[in-house]
């Protein structure tokens, strides 16, 4: 009899499952990630962080979409698997170096029960080639391309994942769900791309609804904040430190002198998860 057993945890309505190969026999394939991500018949889920790997004295974590597909970063789900690390005694320090597939994050906790963190998320890279964009050159900054039925001002992040921002004078849930197809699956974007659409609302404070590659509309995204805030930050419009306000509450993104960017945000335990044992039958 084989028990598999997840730990569910989310970052401002952005929900993970936490597959610990330590704990569990085998790894996930790409189907039983699709069917433990499924709202309705599954667990459900914005994704699956499988890890820690211990290797060479590094800590990694893996980072899957619903879809199956592999992401190199999550802001969220670095944010959760650090508290995930802490609570299962994994992390003792205040301070530790998390790798992703997009290289090393450095994560501060900022309380005892690292309910809340800091995390150094690197530089925001503009370059087409930093996205795999097909016919740009050079920076991707305030480009007016034609998606589905009109041309729209993007400008396109690297937070180590691909995002596209599409800058906007109103944003809704609805505009996110009928451009976020469009601009996840374009041509210019062969690996296709994160979407985030982006109110800048005054010089600290932004607010962004998402679409996410491979898992479709979400509630918040870490990732997509920071290149929503860089490209406002990119574009003059905003100073550094912003808030940026997405449908499941809010995160901090800060910028250093050099440009470096800082997110600070919580992360919510919600339970432990032992599948029925024919649950991949
Ligand atoms: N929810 C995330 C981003 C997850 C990965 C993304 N869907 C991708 O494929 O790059 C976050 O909080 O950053």
């Amino acid at each position: 009899m084989v028990l598999v057993t997840l730990k569910k945890y989310h970052g401002l309505g952005n929900d993970y499952l936490i597959y610990d190969p330590n704990q569990n026999r085998e790894l996930l394939q790409e189907r039983q990630i699709q069917l433990l991500c499924r709202r309705n018949t599954g667990v459900g889920a914005d994704g699956i962080l499988s890890g820690p790997v211990l290797e060479n004295e590094k800590i990694k974590v893996r980072i899957f979409n619903p879809d199956g597909s592999e992401a190199e970063r999550s802001g969220n789900g670095i944010r959760i698997f650090s508290k995930y690390l802490k609570d299962a005694g994994y992390v003792k320090e205040k301070c530790y170096e998390l790798w992703t597939k997009a290289g090393p994050v450095q994560v501060e906790f900022l309380d005892e029960d690292a309910s809340r963190m800091k995390v150094d998320m690197g530089y925001a890279a503009f370059g087409a080639d930093s996205i795999h964009a097909v016919g740009f050159e050079g920076d991707m900054i305030n480009e007016s391309v034609f998606f589905c039925d009109n041309f729209y001002n993007i400008t396109c992040v690297s937070m180590g994942n691909p995002n596209c921002v599409v800058m906007m004078e109103e944003i809704s849930k609805n505009k996110a769900l009928h451009l976020g197809p469009y601009v996840e699956n374009s041509k210019y974007f062969p690996n296709r791309i994160n979407m985030q659409l982006c109110h800048v609302v005054d010089r600290e404070n932004i607010q962004i609804e998402i679409y996410e590659r491979g898992a479709g509309y979400t509630y918040a995204s870490g990732t997509g904040a920071c290149a929503a805030a860089s490209a406002a930050h990119k574009l003059g419009l905003v100073g550094n430190r912003v808030q940026v306000h997405m449908q499941g509450g809010d995160l901090l993104v800060e910028f250093a002198e050099d440009d470096r960017v800082f997110m600070t945000g919580p992360v919510v335990y919600i339970g432990s998860i032992t599948l029925a044992e024919n649950f991949f039958a």
